[in-house]
């Protein structure tokens, strides 16, 4: 790992760092495209602005966002926005360069792209929230639009958000730019199928995953860290098709039930409290989750949350990376070393940004298809993607991961080469 950017400075754990290490793993599978690499660990334009706001009590607070273009190789930016009080330029980087890996995985002809403000929106009021929204999306409107950079959501944000967000860009540029960001409400040229589309992502690569291991999803224990759009709705496929969903973990605790835990009833609880204080299961400690015996295991939460301590506990044959950077790089090679299997966050979590594609060509073309041909041509798209990436897996003999870092950096760097340097 080695950054020569003089604004950062990773350690073996940070995302950034966490990214450049996945960098080097991948060079020496990228023949004479190798000599481009470095375009990988350098951010290709990063946005910082003050966000300002008068808040309900009539002070002013100021809140520090951030939009990052990892690399425009191949397309548009594109990328979600996290709204959360620990985000950093650091962390956005890297979010920004695993969008560039993903999109480049599944083939859309995108770049990647992040944003973030340091904001924790459980303390704003709506009306505080919809203020911060709309002055970020004016200071970062100087770099965002439907052919240069399309946001979407993250942590924390949602439809609601997007439709500010569409809404601020309008009246900035005297249109109706619906093509802005994706993972808008449907009336307002948001697709079917987007609010579920990174959990069914996650579902079918996992389901993908399990058969090549010769795993029986019917009965098959399930563990879920982070339960909100991204762990949920994985945890809703997987048990619809006959998984059992014995553990869940939110901020707020970790519930656990070997018979299989009520989704019916877990999910609304949830989405009002939190997953503490459910009824339907006993309340365990947080870091006992990291040693109970499951199948699959699903990190949906934050990065870093697979250390190399908690990496040598981890009872599943199979880790479906639903969150953005959860392993670090040393409980990779423990997990590898272990026989763990991991689908790793740029394909296992790429369903989300697969469908925001469908909904920007629909936002274009002003042509909605319907449900199912969304989640099939999503299903398509992902198993395809995901059976390339095996194939690479086997033919070099490496992790699932650097074999997706080669089939995508491939296609960056051919771009790369091919555009040229010069103005
Ligand atoms: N929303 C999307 O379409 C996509 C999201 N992702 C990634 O999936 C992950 C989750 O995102 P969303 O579900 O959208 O966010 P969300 O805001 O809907 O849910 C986040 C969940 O994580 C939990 N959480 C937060 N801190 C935690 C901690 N310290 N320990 C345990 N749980 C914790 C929260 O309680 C909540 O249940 C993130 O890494 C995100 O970048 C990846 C691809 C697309
Ligand atoms: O839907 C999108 O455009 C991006 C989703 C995202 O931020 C991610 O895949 O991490």
């Amino acid at each position: 790992m080695k950054s020569n950017l003089s604004y950062v400075h990773p350690n073996v754990t940070s995302p950034w760092g966490t990214y450049l290490s996945q960098v080097d793993r991948v060079l020496p599978y990228l023949g004479h495209l190798a000599r481009w690499s470095e375009t990988l660990k350098r951010p290709k334009r990063a946005l910082i602005v003050d966000v300002p706001i008068e808040m309900d009590d009539g002070r002013i607070a100021h809140f520090e966002g951030y939009r990052v273009q990892h690399n425009l190789s191949r397309g548009p930016g594109k990328g979600g926005v996290r709204f959360h009080p620990d985000v950093t330029l650091e962390e956005v980087m890297a979010l920004s360069a695993w969008m560039t890996v993903k999109c480049a995985a599944v083939n859309l002809p995108y770049g990647g792209a992040k944003g973030g403000i340091r904001v924790d929106p459980k303390l704003l009021s709506q009306k505080e929230l919809e203020k911060v929204t709309r002055r970020y999306t004016s200071e970062i409107g100087v770099i965002i639009g439907p052919q240069q950079d399309i946001p979407a959501p993250d942590v924390n944000t949602n439809a609601q958000v997007m439709a500010w967000m569409m809404d601020t860009y309008s009246m900035n540029t005297g249109t109706t730019s619906t093509g802005v960001v994706t993972g808008k409400p449907i009336h307002l040229g948001g697709s079917l199928g987007r609010v579920k589309a990174t959990g069914r992502g996650v579902f079918v690569t996992g389901r993908e995953a399990a058969r090549r291991l010769g795993m029986d999803l019917q009965g098959a224990r399930v563990a879920v860290q982070g339960f909100g759009n991204v762990g949920s709705i994985a945890a809703e496929l997987l048990a619809e098709a006959g998984a059992r969903i014995v553990a869940v973990q939110d901020h707020t605790g970790t519930i656990y039930n070997p018979q299989g835990l009520d989704l019916a009833q877990l999910i609304p609880h949830a989405r009002q409290n939190g997953v503490a204080g459910f009824r339907g299961g006993e309340r365990i400690g947080d870091e006992d989750f990291w040693d109970l015996k499951t199948d699959i295991l699903i990190p949906a939460a934050l990065e870093g949350q697979i250390t190399a301590a908690r990496a040598q506990r981890i009872q599943a044959r199979l880790v479906l990376e639903g969150a953005n950077g959860p392993t670090v790089p040393e409980a990779d090679d423990i997990l590898a070393s272990r026989g763990v299997l991991v689908v790793p966050d740029v394909i296992c979590n790429a369903g989300g940004v697969t469908v925001s594609y469908f909904e920007w060509v629909q936002d274009f073309s002003s042509f909605f298809w319907d449900e199912d041909e969304i989640n099939q041509r999503l299903d398509r798209i992902m198993v395809n993607a995901l059976n390339q990436i095996w194939d690479t897996s086997d033919k070099h003999r490496i992790t699932l991961r650097t074999a997706t870092f080669a089939v995508a950096c491939e296609r960056i760097l051919t771009a790369r080469e091919e555009r040229g340097l010069y103005p």
